[in-house]
C-alpha cells in the first residue's frame, strides 16, 4: 500500500486542485443521481396508488407540499425536475470524465519521463547488472499497470465518497434498514478479505509471467539467426506452448476469483433483499411503498459495495507492479551518475590539454566478488597522442577504457582529466568531448543520414561526406541506391559487419571529438579498409587524443604509447619497437602468438 501512496502523492502534487475538483464533481454527480432516484419516489407513490391499492402514496416530508397541488401539476413538476437533474448530472459527468483523462494522461507523461530520465542518468554499471528485457518490461507493461492502478485508486476514492453519500441518503430514507445493510456489508467485507489476498498473489504471478515472456521472446528474436541455422524452431515453439498454458491458467484463476467475489455479492444482494422484504412484510407489516423503499435502498447501496470490492481486488492485483516500479526508481537513484547528464546539446565540450589519468585504480564488477578486473592501475594517456591498449581476451582492456570515459567509477583510486576528477559539472563537457566506437557497433533502424545526424543534428552535407571519407565508407554509401537516405534495418542488419563498423566510426568522428576511443573498431574490416582507416587515424593523432583497443598488433605500430594489460594489471608500457624487443614480456608473447597464427 505504501508504494501506491507514493505514486498517489506524486499525482496529487502534479494535479493539485484539479484532482479535488474532480473528486468533488463526482460526489455532486452521485448526489444528483440520488436525487433523481428520490424523485422517482413520488412518481412511484403516484403509481403506487394503483399498484399497492393503499391509496396513501409515500409520506416523505420533503414531498409533503406536493399533496396540496393538483396531480397533473405535480407530474409536470416532478418530471421536469427529473429531466433537469439528469441533464446536470450528465454534464458534470462529462466534464469530470474529460478532466480525468487530462489528469491521468498528464501524470502518465510525467511518470514515464521521470522513470526514463532516471534510467538514463544511471551509471553504465547499473545496466550491466540488469537484463534489458526486464527494464523494457517495467517501462512498458508494469508502468502501464501502475497507471491503470492509479486510475483504479481514484475510482476507488470516488466510489467510496459516492458510497458515503448513498449511505447518508439511505440513512435519511430509513435508518434502521440502512444499519442492517451496513452490518451485512461489514460482515461480507471481512469474509471477502481472502479474495484480496488471492488477487495480490495472482498479480505477482502475472507480473512474473510477463517478465519471463518478454525475456524469453527478446532472447530468441535476438538469436533468431542461431535458431534458424541450428533448426531450433520446434524447441522454441514448445517453450511458447508451455508458457502460454501457464498464462492461460493464471488468467483463468484471476477471472475465477473476480467472478466468485462478484457472484458472492450478487447472491448476497438477492438473498438480503428477499430476507428484508420477507421480514418487513411478514413481521413489520410494511406496505407496498415501504417495500419499494427497501428495494430502492438496496438497489442503490449494494452495487456500490460490490464496486468497492472489485476495485480493491484490481488494486491488489497491480500492487506488485507499483513495488517493482518504485524499486527500479530507487535503484536508479542509487546508481545515478555523479554529475549533470541532461541538456548535453547546449554544453560545450571539454578540450583536453594535458591528458587523462588513472591513479591507483581498482575495480571489480561485483563488490562481493574476490577477483578484481583492474588492480592498482596507474596510467597516463597524453592529450593529442595515440595510446593503444592491448592484452589477452578478458585482461581488462574494455574495463579500463570504460573507466577512462567516466562510464563507471573505480572502487578506489581516481580518474582525472587534466589533473581534475571527471564528476560534477565536468562530467557532461567531458562526455561531449568523446567519440566512441564500440566492439559491437550499434546503429539505429533509420537512414544512414539519420544515424549520422543523430550525433550532430546541424551537420552539413559536406561534413557528412567528410566523416564518411574518413571512415572509408563514402564509396559504399555512394553505391547504395538511395545513398545517404538508405534505410539500414534493425541494428544496421542490411549492412555487412565491416560496413557497420565504418559507419559507426564516421558517426563518432562527425562531432570532431577531442578524444576518440576505438574498442576493436576495425576488427571486422578487410586489410585494405583497415589500412585506409589506420592512415586516417595517423593523420588525426596529433590533433585528437586517440585511445585504441586492438587485437591485431600490426595495426598499432604507429602508437605513441602502448599499454599492455594482463589479469587487470598494466604489465608493460612503451612504444612498439621497445616492447617487441623485451624478450619474454607479455607484448612479445602476444606478438609471437599472432605471428604463429598467420
Ligand atoms: N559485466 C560484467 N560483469 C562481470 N564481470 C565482467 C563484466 N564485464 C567484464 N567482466 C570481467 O572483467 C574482466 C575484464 O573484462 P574486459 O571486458 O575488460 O576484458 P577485455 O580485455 O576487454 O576482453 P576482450 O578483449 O575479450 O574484450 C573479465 O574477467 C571479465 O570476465
Amino acid at each position: 500500500m505504501q508504494a501506491i501512496i507514493y505514486y498517489i502523492r506524486q499525482l496529487h502534487h502534479l494535479s493539485g486542485v484539479k484532482l479535488y475538483l474532480n473528486l468533488f464533481g463526482m460526489v455532486i454527480s452521485g448526489l444528483l443521481e440520488s436525487s433523481a432516484i428520490l424523485l422517482l419516489v413520488p412518481m412511484l407513490g403516484m403509481a403506487g396508488i394503483q399498484i399497492s391499492g393503499a391509496g396513501a402514496g409515500i409520506n416523505l416530508p420533503v414531498f409533503s407540499f406536493l399533496t396540496d397541488l393538483p396531480q397533473s401539476t405535480v407530474l409536470v413538476m416532478v418530471l421536469g425536475a427529473y429531466v433537469l437533474i439528469i441533464l446536470s448530472q450528465n454534464l458534470i459527468s462529462r466534464s469530470v470524465a474529460i478532466r480525468n483523462v487530462d489528469i491521468q494522461q498528464s501524470y502518465s507523461r510525467e511518470l514515464r519521463y521521470e522513470v526514463y530520465s532516471e534510467l538514463l542518468r544511471s551509471e553504465w554499471s547499473f545496466f550491466l547488472k540488469k537484463r534489458t528485457s526486464d527494464l523494457i518490461n517495467i517501462m512498458t507493461t508494469e508502468l502501464a499497470r501502475v497507471l491503470a492502478g492509479i486510475s483504479s485508486f481514484l475510482q476507488f476514492l470516488t466510489s467510496l465518497l459516492f458510497t458515503l453519500v448513498q449511505i447518508g441518503f439511505a440513512f435519511w430514507l430509513s435508518p434502521s434498514m440502512t444499519l442492517g445493510v451496513l452490518v451485512c456489508a461489514v460482515l461480507l467485507s471481512v469474509f471477502s478479505r481472502r479474495f484480496i489476498r488471492k488477487a495480490k498473489k495472482l498479480g505477482s504471478r502475472s507480473s512474473l509471467l510477463g517478465k519471463m515472456y518478454l525475456a524469453g521472446i527478446t532472447d530468441q528474436l535476438n538469436g533468431i539467426k542461431d535458431i534458424k541455422s541450428n533448426t531450433l524452431e520446434s524447441s522454441r515453439l514448445a517453450w511458447l506452448h508451455e508458457f502460454t498454458a501457464e498464462v492461460k491458467n493464471e488468467q483463468l484463476d484471476y477471472t475465477r476469483l473476480r467472478s466468485n467475489s462478484q457472484l458472492l455479492y450478487k447472491m448476497s444482494s438477492a438473498l438480503l433483499i428477499a430476507g428484508f422484504i420477507f421480514v418487513s412484510f411478514r413481521f413489520l407489516h410494511a406496505e407496498g411503498p415501504h417495500l419499494l423503499l427497501v428495494i430502492l435502498v438496496f438497489a442503490r447501496l449494494w452495487p456500490t459495495f460490490a464496486t468497492l470490492q472489485s476495485l480493491m481486488e484490481q488494486l491488489a492485483a497491480v500492487l506488485p507492479s507499483f513495488r517493482q516500479l518504485q524499486q527500479l526508481q530507487a535503484e536508479c537513484r542509487e546508481a545515478a551518475e555523479r554529475g549533470q547528464t541532461e541538456g548535453a546539446e547546449t554544453v560545450a565540450p571539454l578540450k583536453l590539454r594535458q591528458g587523462l589519468e588513472a591513479r591507483n585504480v581498482n575495480f571489480r564488477y561485483q563488490p562481493d566478488h574476490p577477483e578484481y578486473s583492474l588492480q592498482q592501475v596507474n596510467v597516463f594517456i597524453p592529450a593529442n597522442r595515440m595510446t593503444a591498449v592491448v592484452g589477452r581476451s578478458g585482461a581488462g582492456k574494455s574495463t579500463l577504457v570504460d573507466l577512462l570515459m567516466g562510464l563507471m567509477q573505480p572502487e578506489s583510486g581516481e580518474i582525472l582529466a587534466d589533473g581534475r576528477p571527471i564528476s560534477g559539472e565536468r562530467l557532461l563537457p567531458f562526455r561531449r568531448s568523446i567519440g566512441y566506437v564500440a566492439q559491437d557497433p550499434f546503429l539505429y533502424n533509420a537512414t544512414i543520414r539519420d544515424n549520422l545526424t543523430m550525433i550532430k543534428p546541424d551537420a552539413s552535407e559536406e561534413e557528412l561526406w567528410e566523416a564518411l571519407e574518413f571512415a572509408s565508407s563514402a564509396d559504399f554509401v555512394r553505391a547504395l541506391p538511395e545513398g545517404l537516405d538508405t534505410l539500414i534495418g534493425d541494428r544496421g542488419v542490411r549492412l555487412s559487419g565491416g560496413e557497420r563498423q565504418r559507419l559507426v566510426l564516421a558517426r563518432a568522428i562527425i562531432r570532431k571529438p577531442s578524444i576518440l576511443v576505438l574498442d576493436e573498431a576495425t576488427s571486422a574490416l578487410d586489410t585494405e579498409n583497415e589500412k585506409k582507416i589506420q592512415e586516417a587515424l595517423e593523420r588525426l593523432k596529433h590533433s585528437v587524443t586517440l585511445i585504441i583497443i586492438a587485437h591485431r598488433l600490426s595495426t598499432i605500430r604507429g602508437a605513441d604509447q602502448i599499454l599492455v594489460i594482463d589479469q587487470g594489471r598494466v604489465v608493460q608500457q612503451g612504444v612498439y619497437g621497445g616492447l617487441a624487443s623485451e624478450k619474454g614480456g607479455m607484448f612479445s608473447r602476444l606478438l609471437g602468438s599472432q605471428e604463429e597464427a598467420m
